[in-house]
């Protein structure tokens, strides 16, 4: 089944010459993990805020899990977009206990689905003892952890994560990859993860996209590259 299908996507910034994503399209399908690579300024972040409704883009369409989230005619809005972000400072909430930061964002829900749903989150990212703990009180690799089981704790179709390892230690980055790669597939999630570092891409990945750029700096059509 298709998750994520993108199509012509076209993106400027406010005053800039030339797009930075143009005519992007690419789809991934159910359970699949997907790296973004490309150079510093290429448009990997962007792509990943367009996709997630932080930024409207000039032309194209977004499908997310069989609905369309935006084309020239519809917008919807983040929050219903059915879309699990991890930034690359983990944001988790300082004054919320572990606990807090993945009940956060489940409030659709009943008291007892909330709670069967953070005790499943905290035994997938193996964190149940540190539930009463604060965000300031974990390494940055739980800290990691912890925004990985708030992201997934709503079930969203598509989970999109911007350089998720720059704030850990090359020590723990090999451990923290292998760890990721099989929580992830654990829980079926379909993930396209954005990263500088092609190591990232190999351990963790199926395969990748690359955004590409001319000497023009006109961002070129995505390339899929298949790995393995
Ligand atoms: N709010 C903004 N207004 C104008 N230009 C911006 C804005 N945000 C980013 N840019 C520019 O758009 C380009 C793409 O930025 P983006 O953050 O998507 O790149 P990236 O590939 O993720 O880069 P990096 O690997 O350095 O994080 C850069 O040249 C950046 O300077």
């Amino acid at each position: 089944m298709k998750i994520l299908d993108v199509e012509g996507l076209t993106f400027s910034f406010r005053g800039a010459k030339k797009p930075i994503l143009n005519d992007v399209s690419f789809k991934m399908n159910q359970g699949e993990i997907v790296g973004v690579l490309g150079q510093s300024g290429s448009g990997k972040s962007t792509l990943l805020r367009v996709i997630a409704g932080l930024e409207v883009p000039e032309r194209g369409t977004v499908t997310v899990a069989g609905k369309t989230v935006v084309n020239h005619k519809l917008f919807v809005q983040p929050e219903n977009r059915g879309i699990g972000m991890v930034f690359q400072d983990y944001a988790l909430f300082p004054h919320m206990t572990v606990k807090d930061n993945i009940l956060f964002g489940l409030n659709g829900m009943s008291r007892s689905e909330r709670k069967a749903r953070l005790t499943e989150m905290l035994e997938l990212v193996q964190m149940t003892e540190y539930a009463k703990r604060y965000p300031h009180e974990l390494s940055g690799g739980q800290q990691q952890r912890i925004a990985l089981a708030r992201a997934l704790a709503p079930k969203p179709s598509l989970l999109l994560m911007d350089e998720p390892f720059s704030n850990l230690d090359a020590d723990l980055k090999g451990e923290i990859r292998e760890e990721l790669r099989l929580i992830l597939k654990a829980a079926n999630m379909t993930c396209m993860m954005v990263t500088h570092d092609r190591h990232d891409v190999d351990a963790i990945c199926d395969r990748s996209i690359s955004l590409t750029e001319e000497k023009s700096r006109a961002v070129e059509k995505v390339k899929v590259l298949v790995h393995g």
